[in-house]
Parts: structure tokens; C-alpha cells; sequence
């Protein structure tokens, strides 16, 4: 059981155009996996990832997850958006409830365990006004989760966050995933924490996206960003991505 991905083709219209923007994306994770997507500005990774999501359904191809082909958002596709989209009136355990009954003995025990993973214990009753934005977004990650999705998808979800607390939520979120063992697909800007959280990396290049490179990353957990082995990975994925820069420069594509 997992996720099989096959994009034969996506395209956008725009103004009477066909753009191809993801063209034969062929990919398969096993549960448990955590898939790292990076790439140029522009190449298609969150129209992969809503794809994924069952948010856009316009594309040539199918996506399996765990047997089921998606065809329109659920549950099972848990979603994380770069904002976190909280309610803002509503407390931290009402957001990560939503339209599930917190007086439900079995909803309140659940809602305690996810609120303990994604450490924000104490902050229950607090309104999204009164906790900083790492706190939001684990309140995000955490609403997701109650609903036990089989696969998470994040899509650059600690972009707007500083670098000190974007490290401490990439070491949060390997913990959820060890503990909940749950598949992950993140899209991210940041080489260093595609190399930091993923079992695998696909590196994608630009119009149209493809897959270049799907790197395995045999580092195991927690992971040492100084460490010899962390920089060689590091590098290699630099190299590639670099050439993807490159191509998508020298095709006539600026900034
Ligand atoms: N709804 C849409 N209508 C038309 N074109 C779109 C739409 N959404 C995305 N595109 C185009 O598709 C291409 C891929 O966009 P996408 O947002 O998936 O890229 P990305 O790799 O996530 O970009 P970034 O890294 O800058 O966030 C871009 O050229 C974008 O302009």
C-alpha cells in the first residue's frame, strides 16, 4: 500500500494558450515514505501537489493512494498550506477539532494526543491571535492529523516562518512522522531541508516539469547538518538542482 503517482500530462490555458506544466510525472512511494520536492520557481510542484490532493482534477493521468484513486479532496489527502488558514474564532483545540464533537470522549482523547505530538500543550485554549505563527502552523499540521490521513501534503509550510523556528518545526515534524508513520509529500524552496526531512528527493526541472532526479537519502534520523555524509548529500542534490537553474535560464526564462 502507498501512493502511485502518474501525471501523463497537465496543462494551463492561458490566454487561448496550452502551457504544458507537468509532463509524464511518474512516481511511487511506499507508506512511510517522505518525499522532498524541489525545484525552479515556477516548474509545477504545487500543481503536483494539489493534483495529489484531489484539488485539481483537470490533468491526464491517475492517483492511487492506498488502492483508491483521487478524485477530489478528502480526509485521506491531508493538505498544508504555506498560511495556516486557521479559524480565528475559534481555540486552538476547536480549529484542530473543526466539525468533529469535542465533547466526544473519543474526540477529546484524540484531540489531547495530536495536541501533545505537535507540542502545543498548555495553548489549548488559546485564538490564533495569541500564538506566534510556528504555533499556528502546528495547529494546522495538527488538524490534518486528527483526521488520520494516509498521506500529508505540505506545500512550502514553513516558508513564511524564521529560520529558528523553521528548524525546531522540521525537527516537530520528523517526530510526527515517526511516531504516526504516516506517508509525507513536502514542497519546499529550502535545499537544506529537503536534505534535512526526506527519505527521498525529487529534484524537477522546468517548462514542462519533469522529474530530473529522485535521490534516496540513506542518512538515518535525527540528522546532523554538520556531519560529513549530511554535506556529501547536500552537495550532490546542489549540483543537480543547479542544473535545472540552469537549463531553465539558458532556455530564456528569467526571473
Ligand atoms: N490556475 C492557474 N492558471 C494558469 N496557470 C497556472 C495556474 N496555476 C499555476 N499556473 C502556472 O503553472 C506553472 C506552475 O505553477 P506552480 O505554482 O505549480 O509552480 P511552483 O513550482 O509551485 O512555483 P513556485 O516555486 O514559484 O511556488 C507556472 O507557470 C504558473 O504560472
Amino acid at each position: 500500500m502507498g501512493v502511485k503517482i502518474s501525471i501523463q500530462e497537465k496543462n494551463f490555458r492561458i490566454e487561448q494558450e496550452r502551457k504544458l506544466v507537468l509532463d509524464d510525472i511518474q512516481l511511487t512511494l511506499n507508506k512511510g515514505d517522505f518525499l522532498t520536492i524541489i525545484g525552479p520557481s515556477g516548474c509545477g510542484k504545487s500543481t503536483l501537489l494539489k493534483i495529489v490532493a484531489g484539488l485539481d482534477t483537470d490533468y491526464r493521468g491517475a492517483v492511487i493512494v492506498n488502492g483508491r484513486q483521487v478524485e477530489k479532496p478528502g480526509i485521506a489527502q491531508g493538505f498544508i498550506f504555506q498560511e495556516h488558514r486557521l479559524f480565528p474564532w475559534m481555540t486552538v483545540e476547536q480549529n484542530i477539532a473543526a466539525d468533529l464533537n469535542l465533547k466526544d470522549p473519543e474526540v477529546r482523547e484524540k484531540v489531547d494526543e495530536i495536541i501533545e505530538i505537535v507540542r502545543l500543550k498548555g495553548y489549548e485554549k488559546a485564538y490564533p491571535s495569541e500564538i506566534s505563527g510556528g504555533m499556528s502552523q502546528r495547529v494546522a499540521i495538527a488538524r490534518a492529523l486528527i483526521r488520520d490521513p494516509e498521506i500529508l501534503l505540505l506545500d512550502e509550510p514553513f516558508g513564511a516562518l524564521d529560520a529558528f523556528t523553521r528548524q525546531h518545526l522540521q525537527d516537530v515534524l520528523i517526530d510526527i512522522w515517526q511516531r504516526k508513520k504516516i506517508t509525507m509529500m513536502l514542497v519546499t524552496h529550502d535545499i537544506d531541508e529537503a536534505v534535512y526531512l526526506g527519505t527521498h528527493i525529487a529534484i524537477l526541472s522546468a517548462n514542462p516539469g519533469r522529474v530530473e532526479k529522485l535521490v534516496p537519502v540513506e542518512l538515518s534520523y535525527p540528522r546532523s547538518r554538520t556531519s560529513p555524509s549530511y554535506q556529501d548529500v547536500r552537495q550532490r542534490v546542489l549540483q543537480e538542482f543547479e542544473k535545472t537553474e540552469y537549463e531553465k535560464y539558458r532556455d530564456g526564462e528569467g526571473i
